[in-house]
């Protein structure tokens, strides 16, 4: 693997953490959930730090797993690259079955790159839909077309403004678990929104606004401001995906609903 793959290497880090936590959950069952959740978010974290510390040992890691003061650590401030990862986003969906007792589906593994100020490669597994989407291969977004729409809201945190925006603007809300579910539901054409706001970290969007913005898809905070990443405090409480046809209108309701 040579520095020029980070993107090839993003991939494969995700997949491969993906794989383990499917069989996390095969081998380990739902009957504990809380017990299931704490192995999945240790092993991929594991997996990822001794990956990354082997492969890209010069590069920093910012992980959601990291303890507070591996976190704090100064010195990815002055990191020229830093990798950003959510070893397991949609945690509680994980740990959950369906109605046909199936595991549900909207989960994610988070491998992105920052470097010098931008995001430079990311992927999202999504393992338990068997997909990948990734800065390698930009998917091609969605064609728009005019009419109703769907906007993509967490099942368990929705934000209170976005029933109104949904209703101001002809959309329907549509509850999926993790951001980087919701926003590779924006990239597959599954819906054509994500809104969020009340809280969230860095990890939890970084992976897939870097394949957001390879992709050509609108990625902001509510405000329309750039989306920062390598802050000193990873808090990046909201954001707005969209096809970049609906980005205006979207902030423009926002604007008005959100005070
Ligand atoms: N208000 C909030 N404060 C902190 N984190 C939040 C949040 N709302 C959502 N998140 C985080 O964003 C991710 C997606 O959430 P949701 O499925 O509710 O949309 C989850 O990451 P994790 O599963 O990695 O913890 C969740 O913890
Ligand atoms: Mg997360």
């Amino acid at each position: 693997m040579t520095i020029r793959d980070d993107h090839a290497l993003a991939a494969d880090l995700a997949n491969e953490a993906g794989e383990r936590l499917l069989r996390i959950r095969e081998r380990t069952g739902y009957d504990d959930p809380a017990a299931l959740r704490a192995e999945g978010d240790r092993a991929s974290h594991v997996y990822l730090m001794e990956s990354l510390g082997r492969l890209r040992p010069s590069d920093s890691v910012l992980s959601e797993e990291a303890t507070r003061e591996e976190r704090l650590d100064p010195r990815r401030l002055s990191a020229d690259r830093v990798w950003i990862v959510d070893p397991l986003d949609g945690t509680r969906e994980f740990s959950e079955r369906l109605d046909d007792q199936a595991g549900r589906a909207d989960w994610a593994v988070h491998v992105a790159l920052w470097e010098r100020g931008r995001l430079a490669a990311g992927a999202v597994a999504l393992p338990a839909q068997g997909r990948t989407l990734t800065t390698a291969e930009p998917p091609k977004p969605p064609a728009f077309e005019k009419g109703r729409f769907r906007i993509a809201v967490s099942r368990t945190r929705p934000p209170e403004f976005v029933r109104k925006l949904a209703y101001l603007l002809g959309a329907d809300l549509v509850p999926i678990g993790s951001a980087g579910a919701k926003i590779s539901a924006v990239l597959t054409g599954e819906v054509e929104a994500y809104v969020h706001a009340g809280g969230q970290y860095e990890w939890d969007s970084a992976a897939p606004v870097a394949v957001a913005q390879a992709a050509g898809v609108h990625a902001s905070r509510i405000d329309g401001s750039e989306l920062t990443y390598n802050q000193a405090d990873p808090s990046l409480p909201d954001i707005l995906v969209s096809l970049p046809e609906l980005a205006t209108s979207l902030l423009a309701g926002i604007r008005d609903l959100h005070r």
